[in-house]
């Protein structure tokens, strides 16, 4: 105990702070805890294991568009497994025919045009409508449409390279992989500071990056923006802190085929509690929460369109199993009585269009800095993480998704034709799995969370400056029936 008490950072410090409102919306921190834990978190978790959301179709070999990539991760840790077509389930019958729902055979058949009135109420020759375009016009309008969906999309979307695999996102976790120093640094620094609105001209040659203090001379749009960035580093940061490679079989310890993981509380102190960085943690375990807040917003904004979806994989059971958990997940979350607003975001004023381009533009920047990361499977988490955000922006922000049918009182949109499909399927994976991700690391929060609190209990109960009560057996039972005295261990 005596080391350990020398520590700086030995009580619930970095969690003191974390309460009461969350700034930017009505929301509170912990309505959220509860909410997330009891009922989102065992929810998610369940649908991110079926099939169709375990297949990520992804480009990892892009090049980094804005400097040469010059220090990969060499730890067996940063690798990824990447899965064979012939692995994915509904490859061959289904994953490829998303883009094309009718066969050119079938389009003009007489069982398709069934839903085609009669023409006698009509002059056919009169009212004939020449459709003819030249292969020359027709090459020229698919570019534009691909401009066009682009010019809506926060993302680059990989799954039509030629270079995408599929990953099994099941076999690569999202972990420590040991990837830090100056490439991790420049990554971050170049999505802080070249990317999110910086309040200040350059000030900081350090860091942090940006500081809490600083938001405030900020419009919504901005802060908004740099809170999602910021929570989504956060969640990363949790991540690496809960499955932390705590020991090797190479280091002689008993251990798993692959090394033991676990939470390591150092390393989540070292990174949270305030006094460890310059009072900053509370607002990044903030944003985190906010930019929860904003994914959980887009599922219900978009839910009447998931609710839509087949997600086909092939298998009938298995795809209504999906559906159902996918329906009930989002039963919960329209129940949720404080959703993030979006609607008083980009209102008013001639720059509004501007602000909005800006906006999207430099989140489509964030998701190319990420083929810069040096380490796969972080560049495989970071894309699907930025990847969801982006999907979850463009829900919330984008003109396809706020048409005047829309009917934002009831917070959904009204249900669609499939042919008026607008996300695809690498899309939804990515939506999920990134509010899953979200959603596991407000979960563990709560472990650290009890981890440290038993450990300042048994601090104290060593100097013995506790009251009686205290130093009786009772206080050991409390601790051990919190559940909190024995970190778990993860394969
Ligand atoms: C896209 C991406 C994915 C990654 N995925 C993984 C992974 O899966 N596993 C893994 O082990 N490592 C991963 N890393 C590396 C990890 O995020 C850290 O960069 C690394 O552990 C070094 O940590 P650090 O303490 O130097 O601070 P960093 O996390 O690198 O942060 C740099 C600086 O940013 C500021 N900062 C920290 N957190 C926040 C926040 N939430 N909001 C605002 N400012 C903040 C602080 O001033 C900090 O010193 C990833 C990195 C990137 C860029």
């Amino acid at each position: 105990y005596d080391t350990e008490l020398t520590k700086p950072c030995d009580s619930t410090a970095c969690f003191d702070e974390l309460h009461g409102s969350l700034g930017d919306c009505s929301c509170k921190v912990d309505t959220i805890d509860f909410f997330n834990n009891v009922k989102i978190f065992p929810r998610i978790q369940s649908i991110v294991t079926k099939d169709y959301f375990r297949f990520y179709k992804v480009n990892l070999k892009k090049e980094c568009p804005f400097w040469a990539d010059d220090s990969r991760c060499a730890m067996k840790y940063c690798h990824i497994k990447t899965c064979t077509k012939e692995s994915v389930p509904g490859y061959e019958t289904g994953y490829n025919n998303e883009y094309v729902d009718e066969t050119p055979a079938t389009k003009y058949s007489k069982e398709a045009q069934s839903d085609c009135k009669s023409d006698l109420d009509h002059d056919p020759q009169l009212g004939y409508l020449n459709m003819t375009i030249s292969a020359a016009n027709q090459y020229e309008i698919a570019k534009w449409k691909v401009h066009d969906d682009a010019h809506d999309n926060f993302c680059e979307n990989d799954d039509r390279d030629a270079d995408a695999d599929y990953v099994d996102l099941t076999l690569n976790p999202e972990r420590y992989t040991g990837y830090k120093g100056p490439s991790a640094h420049r990554i971050w620094r170049s999505i802080y500071q070249e990317n999110c609105f910086r309040p200040k001209l350059n000030p900081y040659e350090s860091f942090p990056y940006v500081l809490s203090s600083d938001l405030s001379n900020l419009c919504l749009e901005k802060r908004v923006f740099y809170r999602a960035i910021s929570g989504l580093h956060t969640s990363i940061n949790i991540h690496l802190c809960s499955k932390f490679l705590l020991s090797e079989k190479s280091l002689g310890f008993v251990a798993p085929p692959e090394g033991e993981w676990g939470p390591n509380l150092e390393e989540f102190q070292r990174r949270f509690d305030p006094s460890q960085t310059m009072g900053e943690s509370t607002n990044w375990l903030k944003n985190l929460y906010f930019v929860y807040l904003l994914e959980m917003r887009a599922l219900a904004k978009a839910g009447p369109y998931l609710e839509q979806e087949e997600y086909f994989t092939g298998n009938p059971t298995e795809d209504e199993e999906t559906r159902q958990a996918i329906s009930n997940m989002l039963g919960v979350i329209y129940s949720f009585p404080e959703h993030f607003n979006e609607s008083s975001m980009f209102k008013g004023g001639s720059q509004v269009e501007t602000l909005k381009n800006e906006f999207r533009d430099h989140f489509r920047n964030i998701s190319r800095i990420m083929d810069c990361v040096g380490c796969d499977k972080c560049k495989l988490w970071g894309k699907l993480q930025t990847q969801g955000l982006g999907t979850a922006l463009k829900i919330l922000f984008s003109d396809k998704w706020n048409s005047p049918e829309a009917d934002p009182s009831s917070g959904k949109l009204p249900l669609r034709h499939k042919s008026h499909k607008k996300l695809q399927r690498t899309e939804i994976v990515a939506l999920f799995n990134a509010f899953a991700r979200l959603s596991n690391s407000i979960r563990e929060l709560e472990n650290f969370r009890i981890m440290l609190s038993s450990l300042k209990e048994t601090k104290l109960n060593v100097f013995g400056n506790v009251p009686d009560r205290k130093r009786s057996g009772e206080a050991k039972k409390e601790a051990c029936s919190s559940g909190a005295e024995k970190p778990r261990t993860w394969s």
